[in-house]
């Protein structure tokens, strides 16, 4: 399995439980691993025949940017739900990180992993 990776891609975004939180937008930061085969395109030398990380990016810019989600879970699941059945993605994880969201850490938000790889595991 290969994996094409896309990290801190910022969004703003409205977010959040409470009634401030409704009325601003956020940075949100996402990671996102992205299971691949891409020996076609090392082959080829053709954007054709890769998951174009490019394309994802202004997928989720467009998506999240229009959201208004309050909990980062709901987010972190739709945007899972987009990156899997339109791009064609049979795993991947996704880090939604809100940061600066709690006094004293830096970073917080959700970890989610979806799919099956395909591999066969080593039993
Ligand atoms: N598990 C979660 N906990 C909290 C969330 C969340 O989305 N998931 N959100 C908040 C608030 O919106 C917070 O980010 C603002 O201080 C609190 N806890």
């Amino acid at each position: 399995m290969d994996i094409i990776f896309l990290r801190d891609l910022r969004i703003e975004t409205v977010i959040g439980i409470f009634e401030w939180e409704r009325r601003i937008r956020q940075t949100i930061s996402f990671d996102l691993e992205m299971a691949t085969d891409i020996r076609r395109a090392a082959a080829s030398d053709s954007i054709e025949d890769t998951l174009n990380y490019k394309a994802v990016a202004k997928r989720l810019i467009d998506y999240v940017g229009n959201s208004d989600f309050q909990l980062v879970e709901t987010l972190a699941e739709r945007v899972a739900e987009i990156v899997m059945k339109e791009f064609d993605v049979p795993w991947l994880r996704l880090t939604v990180n809100k940061t600066g969201a709690v006094r004293g850490a830096r970073d917080v938000g959700v970890i989610i992993e979806r799919g099956d790889t395909g591999e066969k595991g080593n039993g």
